[in-house]
C-alpha cells in the first residue's frame, strides 16, 4: 500500500489561516505583527523564497518589509541595520537570509538580534532555550516539521526517530524538538556507519542533507513516516527531494512531497513566531491567542464550506 502523502502546502495554509486571524486580534491589540527580511546580495534561491515569505506575511495582514543590502556591505552596516531594526517598536521579527555573502561574519549578525525578535530561532539564547525546554523561539523549518506530524496524527512519543543532517538550521533543533517530545532521537551525518541500517530502524525518519535523493526505498522501515526537508534542485530546474520518494512510499506510512512538505511550513511558522512575538510584546499569552485564533479558523472555513464558498 502506498504512504499517505503529507500535504505540507495545504497544513501551511491552515496554519497561515489562523496566524491571520491572531494577527487581526494583535492589531487591534495595537500590536500589528511587523515582520523585516534582511536580504544580503542577489543569489537568486533566497530572491524567490524571500518574495514568498513576502506575500504570505502580507496576506496574513502583517506589516513585511524586505531590506536589500548589496552583496559587498560591510560588516558594520549590518549591524548598524539590525541595531536599528533591534529599536524599532513596530518590528516584531527579523529574519536576516542565510547564508550571507563571503566577507560577512554570519554569527556576530545573528548574536545581534535582540533575541525577542530573532524568529529564526538561531540566536544562542533561544538555541539555548531549546535545548533547556524553557521558553523562546524555535527554528521555523523543525518546528513546521513537527507541526505536520502532530497535524496528520502521528505520534511521537516513544518512537525511534532518525534525523539525517546535523546543521543548526535544522539537523539540531529538530533533534531537540523531537527529543522534548520523548521520541528516541538519533543523529546521523556524513560520517555515520551504515546509514541504511540506522534509518531501517526509524520510526520516524527525516531527511535534511542537501543531497538528492540520498535516502533509498529500501530504507525505510514499513509504516515509517518520513519527512523530507531537502530541497535539491535538478539540472533541468525541477526540485528534488533528499529522498527517492516513489521509492520510499511504497514502504512509508506517510511522506512529505518535494515540493510541497516541509518548505511551505517553514514560512507558516516563521509567522507565527512573528505573530507570537507581537502577542508577548502586548502582554498576551501567545499560545492561548492561538489556540483561540485555530477555533475562529476553524468555525469561518466550516460556515465558507457551508455557504459553498470553499468550493
Ligand atoms: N535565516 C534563514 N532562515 C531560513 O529559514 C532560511 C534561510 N535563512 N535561508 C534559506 C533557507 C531555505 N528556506 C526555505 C523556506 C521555504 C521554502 C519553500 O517554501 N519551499 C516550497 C517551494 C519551493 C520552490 O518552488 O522553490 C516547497 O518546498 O514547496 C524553501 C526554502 C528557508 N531558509
Amino acid at each position: 500500500m502506498a504512504a499517505e502523502t503529507i500535504d505540507g502546502k495545504g497544513i501551511a495554509a491552515l496554519v497561515r489561516a489562523e496566524v491571520g486571524v491572531a494577527a487581526q486580534r494583535l492589531t487591534a491589540a495595537g500590536q500589528r505583527p511587523g515582520l523585516t527580511v534582511v536580504l544580503v546580495g542577489e543569489d537568486p534561491a533566497s530572491q524567490v523564497y524571500v518574495r514568498n515569505k513576502d506575500r504570505a506575511a502580507d496576506r496574513a495582514g502583517f506589516r513585511v518589509e524586505t531590506r536589500k543590502l548589496p552583496a559587498q556591505t560591510p560588516q558594520a552596516e549590518l549591524l548598524a541595520l539590525v541595531a536599528e531594526l533591534n529599536a524599532d517598536e513596530a518590528v516584531h521579527g527579523i529574519l536576516v537570509q542565510l547564508p550571507l555573502p563571503g566577507g560577512l561574519d554570519a554569527d556576530a549578525v545573528v548574536r545581534a538580534i535582540d533575541p525577542a525578535k530573532d524568529v529564526d530561532g538561531l540566536h544562542p539564547d533561544n538555541v539555548a532555550a531549546l535545548w533547556m525546554g524553557t521558553p523562546g523561539h524555535r527554528p521555523c523549518t523543525p518546528s513546521g516539521c513537527v507541526e505536520l506530524l502532530d497535524r496528520t496524527g502521528i505520534d511521537i512519543a516513544g518512537r525511534n526517530a532518525v534525523v539525517i543532517g546535523r546543521s543548526l538550521l535544522v539537523g539540531k533543533p529538530l533533534a531537540a524538538l523531537l527529543l522534548a517530545r520523548n521520541a528516541t532521537v538519533t543523529i546521523a551525518h556524513s560520517r555515520t556507519a551504515d546509514l541504511a541500517g540506522l534509518a531501517r530502524g526509524a520510526d520516524i525518519l527525516v531527511a535534511a542533507v542537501g543531497r538528492a535523493e540520498l535516502v533509498r526505498g529500501n530504507w525505510i522501515k514499513p509504516g515509517a513516516a518520513v519527512l523530507d526537508v531537502g530541497i535539491n534542485r535538478g539540472a533541468d530546474g525541477s526540485l528534488v527531494g533528499d529522498v527517492a520518494f516513489d521509492e520510499a512510499r511504497e514502504r512509508a506510512a506517510a511522506i512529505t512531497p518535494v515540493p510541497g512538505g516541509v518548505g511551505p511550513m517553514t514560512i507558516a511558522m516563521l509567522l507565527r513566531n512573528t505573530a507570537a512575538a507581537a502577542a508577548r510584546r502586548a502582554g498576551l499569552d501567545a499560545e492561548q491567542v492561538f489556540a483561540e485564533a485555530r477555533l475562529i479558523a476553524a468555525e469561518r472555513s466550516a460556515s465558507a464550506a457551508g455557504s459553498g464558498l470553499a468550493r
